[in-house]
């Protein structure tokens, strides 16, 4: 039989028909959805009078409209409410497990759906969200959908898909002290640009990658998106079998044996062909920081401001230096230094257990410069509750951080939390587009351990010489 990718492996395991001009129906194994992108797929479904084909495959929550403050006050502003109150209408009506506000459970999806077991290698797995990706981290085919598309796979269990390009991306080496996936991610992004991965899915492999636990894993299968790419994708291994076992909707006992022999058989098979190969060493990685308003424009926390006029590129120049004026930074000047306002810890991208150690571990017993306001927002109530059992919000809140209650928060700020008009936030989340974090706002991306180095120092600065 041919050498196949675990890619190639996912795809063909769930094609129903295969059409003539390469698209292909795929079976669906598991539809996650939140209040953003849902509403208008019921209201569809509604107006045809159908039903849900398997709500069982489903999972709801509320993440990215919930107040992260006290949830026993209404919320106020009337979009978030609407939102949040058409979902819990809609998961009732048509019978779709939920996890509501209130509950212990609630997070952000990308992070609730592995936690609970929901995430498992050798699935299809979509959202009407872009880091649907993040589950990739299982081996587990998982991407973002369109809200038509969402209302498709609610009505059929399906979803019609072209066939997307193998990218495979080796990281070779071992992690200095004070990096973290997240650097890794964000060189990578650095090096392929955003459009590397147009048209692939991309297969992390190589050391680095098997030396991460699964919340670092997550962390560089959310970012695939960033890069260009429809998803990103690792194998599963022994370090992916020790963290779903046990967790509630896992299989169980032989089952889960049975199982983890299937997701053996999953990885890449020697010689497999990919379209296209990037290898990047991380022996001497430093903490990366974006300065750009693109995950792309990134840099060592060493480096200087790039000068645009040095690109040949006429609109790319242009870019850069619209850039530049909204980031308020200037060419030649070392990104260390740079004054901040705010910092956000949290997200999709870096609001898990291991995160939030990695930046108290930094925070311990120290305190965050006058100036700065600081937020930590833990990915779900499970990660708060873990998080407060061992002591981290007192970490937290000593150093001077505001210990809030779980959600996507000042990643989009759909929420209230959300950065005043030229201030200037070092956030562990994904994307830095202009007003991301608020109208006005500047939003630097790095690691959990770099937040908490800049909200000490008040400045973007090395954690390397804090650890
Ligand atoms: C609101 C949602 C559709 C969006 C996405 O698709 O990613 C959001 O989660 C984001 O991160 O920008
Ligand atoms: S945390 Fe941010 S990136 Fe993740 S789903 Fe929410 S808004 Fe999107």
């Amino acid at each position: 039989m041919k050498a196949r990718t675990l890619f190639d492996k996912l795809w063909d395991s769930h094609v129903v028909e295969q059409l003539p001009d390469g698209t292909a129906i795929l079976y669906i194994d598991r539809h996650l959805i939140h209040e953003v992108t849902s509403p208008q797929a019921f209201e569809g479904l509604r107006m045809a009078g159908r039903k849900i084909h398997n709500p069982e495959a489903m999972m709801a929550v509320i993440d990215h409209n919930v107040p992260t403050t006290d949830r026993n006050q209404p919320i106020v502003e009337d979009d978030s409410r609407q939102q949040i109150e058409a979902l819990e209408h809609n998961v009732k009506e048509f019978g779709v497990p939920f996890i509501p506000l209130k509950s212990d459970k609630q997070g952000i999806i990308h992070v609730v759906g592995p936690e609970e077991g929901i995430t498992l290698p050798g699935m299809t797995i979509v959202c009407g969200d872009s880091h649907t990706s993040t589950h990739g981290a299982f081996g587990a085919l998982a991407f973002g959908i369109g809200t038509s598309e969402v209302e498709h796979v609610m009505a059929t269990q399906t979803l019609l898909q072209k066939p997307a390009k193998n990218l495979k991306i080796e990281v070779n080496g071992k992690l200095k002290p004070g990096m973290s996936a997240k650097d890794i991610v964000l060189a990578i992004i650095g090096k392929i640009g955003t459009a590397g991965g147009t048209g692939h899915v991309i297969e992390f492999t190589g050391d680095a990658i098997r030396d991460l636990d699964m919340a670092g894993r997550m962390t560089i299968c959310n970012m695939a998106i960033e890069g260009g790419a429809r998803s990103g994708l690792i194998a599963p291994d022994e370090v992916t079998f020790e963290y779903i076992k046990g967790r509630p909707n896992a299989p169980q006992g032989a089952d889960f044996d049975a199982a983890v022999e299937y997701w053996k058989s999953l990885a890449s098979d020697e010689g497999a062909h990919y379209d296209k190969i990037v290898t990047i060493n991380v022996d001497d990685l430093e903490p990366m920081v974006t300065w750009g308003t693109s995950p792309e424009d990134v840099l060592p926390i060493t480096g200087n401001i790039p000068d645009p006029a040095l690109l040949k590129d006429e609109s790319q120049r242009l870019r850069k230096q619209r850039m530049l004026d909204y980031m308020d930074l200037k060419v030649g000047m070392p990104i260390a230094g740079t004054k901040i306002d705010a910092v956000f810890i949290g997200s999709c991208t870096n609001s898990r257990l291991e995160d939030l150690r990695a930046a108290a571990h930094v925070l311990k017993g120290k305190k965050i410069a006058n100036h700065v306001w600081a937020l930590v927002v833990p990915g779900s109530g499970v990660i708060k509750k873990i998080a407060e059992s061992e002591g981290l919000d007192k970490i937290f809140i000593d150093a001077g951080f505001e210990w809030r209650e779980a959600g996507c928060s000042m990643c989009l700020a759909m929420n209230p939390d959300r950065l005043k008009p030229g201030q200037r936030c070092a956030s562990t989340s994904n994307r830095n587009f202009e007003d991301r974090q608020g109208p006005g706002g500047r939003t630097h991306l790095l690691s959990p351990a770099m937040a908490a180095a800049a909200a000490i120092k008040g400045e973007l600065t090395d954690v390397r010489e804090m650890i």
